[in-house]
């Protein structure tokens, strides 16, 4: 299988939800595939918001990482960048639809819906068996030199 996006091009970053150098993060795996990201993810039970279910913030966490690598990735491919885009979050929201089972894998898809300069829109669905669980949308900003994010990915 080919190597996530951030196994491929941040490998020694720490963010809590997409960095594979942080021992205590969720260590999410995003991949191209059609017009978007895929992401698979197992929650572990200390994910959890009750038994069986998983924690409304963790979900957000999935999204938010999710998303912005999808942002990233996609100014990568539309401006021919060696590497992703140095995207951070400015705004995102999400939708709990329904409960969404934590003891079971979980496919997180996100796409670009709308994009301008440095700025990308992006939505994401979280399904679990095959029901979508939770939407998502936000607003990642590609940073510019000077800024505390820059180069620190
Ligand atoms: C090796 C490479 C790896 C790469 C990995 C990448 C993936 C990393 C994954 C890591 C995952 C970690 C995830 C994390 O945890 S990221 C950490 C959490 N996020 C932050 O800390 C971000 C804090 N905010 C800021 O730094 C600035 O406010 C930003 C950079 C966002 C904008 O300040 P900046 O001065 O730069 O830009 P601008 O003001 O000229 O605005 C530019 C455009 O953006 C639009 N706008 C701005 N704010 C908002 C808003 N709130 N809603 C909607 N839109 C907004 C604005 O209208 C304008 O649009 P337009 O008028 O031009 O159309």
């Amino acid at each position: 299988m080919e190597q996530a996006l951030q196994d491929k091009f941040a490998p020694e970053t720490r963010c809590f939800g997409c960095g594979p150098s942080n021992p205590k993060g969720l260590h999410i795996k995003s991949f191209p595939e059609g017009d978007g990201l895929v992401c698979r993810f197992t929650p572990e039970e200390h994910h959890e918001g009750f038994p069986g279910f998983l924690n409304g913030g963790i979900i957000g966490t999935l999204f938010d990482c999710h998303m912005n690598w999808t942002a990233a990735y996609f100014l990568m491919k539309r401006d021919n960048l060696p590497s992703p885009a140095p995207t951070v979050t400015a705004e995102f929201s999400v939708q709990l639809l329904k409960p969404t089972p934590s003891r079971q894998e979980l496919l997180i898809r996100a796409r670009v819906v709308e994009a301008q300069g440095r700025r990308v829109k992006v939505e994401g669905e979280l399904v679990a068996s095959g029901e979508v669980t939770a939407r998502a949308s936000g607003t990642f900003v590609a940073v510019k030199q000077g800024h505390p994010a820059w180069g620190r990915w």
